[in-house]
């Protein structure tokens, strides 16, 4: 059963790095779907079911909850907490209470993390966490209903996701605004990778991490030179010059990139939006609350239901999306703990060769090239697959003319796959070479955006030096090889 219910939520990541015969578990995101799949199914069995068949579905279940429990337990456990002042995050969940904000969570501090959200009660599988009234959401049918919306809303098609980052610029100056508590509890600086200083880009030249910083920042001073001073000329009531800075500007970017959710709300309407208190949820791999986003109908509140459970005095997670560490440290400014499946390294290679392969077909289809992430992910190390993803190695076997059939000797065999490891060094050896270690007493006196671009970079370098071991270790044991698997 988890084994179906595993390849049921595989996503085309898990499909591209998934081994022939690998029955899983692919990950802690597909895990949890699995587990919550057939959680919800016992759910169903118990509800028609005779008595007899009831304690065998809730023994199934029980089991359900204990694997469930297991999931991600190492991720998230390191992280330290720390006493803090915290006068405005009492006075957000007091103004949040008071608009109809239900919530088993309080607010606790975490060294490099800053605010996170602690169960105030252990909070089951499928429970609600965190319960947040539509009308406390910040979105597109708010902004409908403003100044800037009304100012805006003919001016050179203007996007609502623009002017509701020109309005929260805003209204986090407007002493009156009904999101005042709200605007004052949110920190003073994001730190995201978009903050990132002239050292730390300097500690990340050559890195892909690199160019997606420098091209969202790009983008993001040709649109505020678009808006401004234009529209401090058009509009000096409501767009003054002192609020209308860069600065200002940028601290509603990286408020947008970071703390931003994709809602479905009751008019059904997809929207970007800023959800207070929901907003302190940090980041897991192996996160708490999966499955989010769609304003409940009949309460008209949007819910934060569990799908593992949390213990009381747990921090308790959300997951932001299937994002890679770059994306992570440009948009949020941070690294999570714990593997994460979707660390990969693009490799730019001739695809034509693919045809045969139905996993590297569909990954080809959405113009995604080949990719690698660290073999400790595999459990498939050692010949054939060396922990590498079977349509890469598909490809490069038929690229260097060395496919397999029934006919090839053993001798055959060994050779080609010599070959195809020496070409697999020859992509990985350069790569680590342009990674050389980080000195540890650079890191020590470093600022937090060094020391994060060096942790970025020790990341990128522990997953090609898994690959490089792996393809030494390979063609060194090479007269061991088992042959068996191959055919
Ligand atoms: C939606 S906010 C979460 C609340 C935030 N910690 C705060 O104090 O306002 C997103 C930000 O939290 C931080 N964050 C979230 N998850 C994290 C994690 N796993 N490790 C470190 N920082 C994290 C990052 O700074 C990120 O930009």
């Amino acid at each position: 059963m988890i084994q179906a219910a595993r390849i049921v939520h595989m996503d085309e990541l898990e499909l591209y790095f998934a081994g022939d015969d690998d029955i899983g578990p692919f990950s802690a995101r597909n895990e949890l779907e699995a587990l919550n799949l057939l959680f919800k199914m016992m759910n169903k069995l118990l509800l028609t079911s005779d008595a007899a068949s009831k304690e065998v579905f809730q023994m199934l279940q029980d089991e359900i909850v204990v694997r469930l429990r297991s999931v991600g337990k190492k991720d998230n456990a390191q992280m330290v907490s720390q006493t803090q002042n915290h006068d405005a995050e009492d006075s957000l969940l007091k103004w949040g209470e008071h608009h109809g904000v239900k919530s088993k969570l309080r607010i606790a501090f975490y060294q490099g993390a800053g605010r996170g959200m602690v169960a105030s009660e252990s909070i089951g599988v499928g429970d609600t966490a965190l319960e947040i009234p539509e009308s406390l959401i910040i979105s597109e049918e708010l902004l409908c209903q403003s100044e800037v919306f009304l100012a805006l809303k003919d001016f050179n098609n203007i996007t609502s996701e623009t002017m509701l980052l020109l309005w929260s610029m805003r209204e986090r100056h407007n002493l009156s605004s009904k999101f005042k508590t709200y605007f004052e509890a949110l920190p003073e600086n994001f730190n995201t990778g978009l903050s990132f200083g002239i050292d730390a880009l300097a500690a990340l030249e050559g890195t892909l991490l690199f160019d997606e910083i420098m091209q969202a920042k790009q983008h993001l001073r040709q649109q505020y030179e678009d808006l401004f001073p234009l529209l401090c000329t058009n509009f000096p009531e409501i767009f003054r010059k002192d609020v209308c800075t860069w600065d200002n500007f940028m601290w509603a970017c990286e408020l947008w990139y970071s703390n931003s959710m994709m809602v479905v709300l009751s008019s059904g309407k997809l929207s970007t939006c800023l959800v207070p208190v929901a907003g302190l949820l940090n980041h897991s791999v192996s996160p708490h609350i999966l499955n989010y986003g769609r304003v409940d109908e009949a309460t008209k509140s949007l819910k934060f239901p569990l799908s593992r459970p949390c213990d009381a005095g747990e921090q308790c997670f959300l997951s932001y999306g299937k994002h890679p560490g770059s994306h992570l440290v440009t948009f949020y400014g941070f690294l999570p703990r714990g593997d994460n499946p979707y660390d990969v390294i693009p490799l730019d290679l001739d695809t034509s060769a693919d045809e045969e392969d139905g996993a590297a077909q569909s990954m080809s289809t959405s113009q995604t090239t080949h990719m690698v992430r660290g073999t400790w992910l595999s459990r498939s190390g050692g010949f054939p697959m060396y922990g590498l993803p079977q349509p890469l190695l598909s490809h490069l076997r038929a690229a260097l003319g060395c496919g397999l059939d029934e006919s090839t000797t053993e001798a055959d065999i060994k050779e080609n796959d010599r070959v195809l490891l020496e070409t697999l060094l020859s992509i990985f050896n350069p790569m680590l070479e342009d990674l050389p270690e980080t000195d540890e007493s650079d890191r020590e006196s470093a600022s937090w955006d060094v020391k994060l671009a060096l942790d970025y970079k020790d990341l990128q370098r522990m997953i090609i030096s898994s690959i490089v071991t792996s393809c030494t270790s390979a063609l060194e044991n090479a007269p061991r090889w088992k042959l068996k698997v191959l055919h």
